[in-house]
């Protein structure tokens, strides 16, 4: 039974998943880097639960039982005991391959590993572990805590035991999933990723400033949040490396990510995570469009 959960990562998505699993009763263990970004990640879930208690959607009790349950650390010695290791590095296919590499000595041979890559393929992946049948694609949405969907991808060793705990575990954290096929992008990026980066494209035409994009496109299509306002959400690095996985792994122009969207990552300007993207986040008004 799966009980220990570990996750490598604790940035926007990791932080995420650990918070949801700890709440639903995971005993969980997340690192990174170093024990200051690992607690950093603390703290976003700390401040998190807290607001899921003021807004009455958990309680009081659940929020300290789930903070009791995790732990943060920058080795991967934590993971020892651990049922389910979830990968949410940054989207950077060798950094995944070598944090791969060194897991596996610390796993027990039953232990599960699961990517939250959102487009490297999983059989690619799952050949730098020593248990591909036991390594499979589990891509939480942004922010975890509010998204209903985990999208499940078995590699092509993927065994069906396998899918089955990965199937159970999104259950109990109280999420649906939906299987897709293990081809660049899955099913979700395949499709959302195109939509922002030609939103991208109509910028660098100057088609639209920025917020008329993001107003055309709330207003106009019903969506949560304009296509650059999103893009800044998911960060501008990880659009373009999914982008990159696209147009490498399809094989066709139509995917080629916009050479504005290649100079707002050259510039450092990946987005909301930094303070800085499409809007900057940095001013007391609310966001500026930088463009
Ligand atoms: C790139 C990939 O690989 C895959 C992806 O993830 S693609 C990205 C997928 N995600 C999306 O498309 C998100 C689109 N945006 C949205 O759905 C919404 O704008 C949003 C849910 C993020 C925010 O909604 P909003 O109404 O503008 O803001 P807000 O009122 O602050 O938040 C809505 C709720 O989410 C909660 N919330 C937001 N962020 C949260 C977080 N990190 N943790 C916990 N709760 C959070 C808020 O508390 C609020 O709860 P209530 O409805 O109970 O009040
Ligand atoms: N953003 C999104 O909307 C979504 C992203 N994803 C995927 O989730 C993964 C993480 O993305 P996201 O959370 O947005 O990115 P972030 O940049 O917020 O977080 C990534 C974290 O991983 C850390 N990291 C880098 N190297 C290591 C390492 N060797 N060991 C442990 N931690 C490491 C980074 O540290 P440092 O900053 O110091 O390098 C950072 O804290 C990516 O694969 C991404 O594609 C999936 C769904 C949605």
């Amino acid at each position: 039974m799966v009980q220990k959960i570990g996750v490598i990562g604790a940035g926007q998505m990791g932080n995420g998943i650990a918070h949801v699993a700890a709440l639903a009763g995971y005993d969980v263990v997340m690192t990174d880097v170093d024990d200051a970004r690992a607690e950093a990640g603390l703290d976003t879930i700390r401040a998190n639960m807290d607001r899921q208690v003021r807004k009455e959607k958990i309680t009081d009790q659940a929020f300290r039982d789930a903070m009791g349950r995790l732990r943060v650390g920058s080795t991967m010695a934590l993971f020892d005991g651990a049922d389910l290791v979830i990968e949410a590095a940054s989207e950077k296919e060798e950094l995944k391959k070598a944090i791969l590499r060194e897991l596996c000595p610390h796993l027990g041979a039953e232990a599960i590993i699961a990517t939250n890559t959102s487009s490297i393929p999983i059989t690619r992946l799952a050949s730098s572990t020593d248990r591909p049948e036991k390594f499979i694609g589990m891509h939480f949405m942004n922010p975890v805590p509010v998204m209903k969907l985990v999208e499940l991808i078995r590699g092509i060793a993927t065994s069906e035991e396998t899918y089955k705990i990965a199937r159970a575990f999104t259950d109990r954290l109280g999420k649906d999933s939906a299987s897709a096929e293990d081809f660049p992008g899955f099913i979700v990026n395949r499709i959302l990723l195109p939509m922002i980066n030609e939103a991208i494209y109509t910028l660098y035409e100057g088609v639209g400033s920025v917020e008329a994009i993001d107003t055309a496109m709330k207003l106009g299509a019903n969506h949560p949040m304009g296509p650059l306002q999103l893009a800044d959400f998911i960060g501008l690095d990880t659009c373009l490396s999914i982008m990159q996985v696209l147009h490498e792994g399809l094989a066709d122009s139509k995917y080629r990510p916009c050479p504005l969207l290649v100079k707002y990552v050259e510039a450092g300007w990946v987005g909301r995570k930094v303070g800085r993207g499409f809007y900057d986040y940095r001013h007391e008004n609310g966001p500026v469009p930088t463009r």
